[in-house]
């Protein structure tokens, strides 16, 4: 089995990795598991700007490929906010229930209709001496009026998958991993993917 670093400390998004990954039979090392204490600053305005800020990091200081995710919600009602700031929406310090209640708070007697919102997903590859590649992954949806379920992380338990009536936290992790932003985005890294078992 191949091992491959993704470039993130976010564990919700680790093990969401590593069971997808595990399909094409490559195992995860996160920065969770080499050193914690290293800190990329998100300086892109894009989703694949900074996705790539972090897999090309990485790939130098390492000097091996790395997969690096940058992802987010956007919602229609605030002109695509909280986007690339999801993790930071509420203050530096990065917590899921306080960016979901200030979202819920955003978007209070916003009527149903009106609550649509896309999670999104920049995959990059970056390897040292080739050229860095990016694709995107989206998942459509609607904003809930109040936090439900308790799988996944972030804004799951507020982000309704379209053609569902339950929240993406009242989904297993195996359902999500069917129909999520990232499922489409490693999708798309598939080929590659590939190459490396
Ligand atoms: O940068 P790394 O270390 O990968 O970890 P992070 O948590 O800071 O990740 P991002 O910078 O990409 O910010 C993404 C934020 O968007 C939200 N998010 C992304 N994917 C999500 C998902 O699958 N479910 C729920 N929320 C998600 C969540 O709040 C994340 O913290
Ligand atoms: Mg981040």
């Amino acid at each position: 089995m191949k091992e491959l670093i993704v470039a993130t400390k976010n564990p919700g998004k680790v093990s969401e990795f590593r069971q997808m990954f595990s399909k094409y039979d490559i195992s995860v090392k996160s920065l969770l598991d080499i050193d914690r204490s290293i800190d990329i600053e998100e300086t892109g305005s894009t989703f694949e700007e900074n996705a790539v800020i972090k897999a090309e990091a990485m790939a130098e200081h390492f000097e091996v490929p790395v997969v690096a995710d940058d992802s987010g919600l956007e919602v229609d009602a605030l002109n695509g906010e909280p986007g690339v700031y999801s993790a930071r929406y509420a203050g530096i310090e990065k917590d899921d229930g306080k960016n979901t209640e200030k979202l819920l708070k955003q978007l209070y007697g916003v009527p149903e209709e009106k609550r649509t919102a896309r999670f999104v997903c920049a995959v990059a590859v970056a390897r040292p001496g080739e050229n860095t590649f990016v694709r995107r992954g989206t998942c459509e949806g609607t904003i809930a009026t109040e936090p439900q379920g308790t799988n996944g992380f972030g804004y799951d338990p507020v982000f309704i998958p379209e053609g569902s009536s339950r929240t993406m936290a009242d989904h297993s992790s195996e359902e999500k991993n069917a129909i999520s932003h990232r499922h489409h985005a490693i999708k798309q890294i598939e080929e590659w993917l590939k190459t490396q078992s």
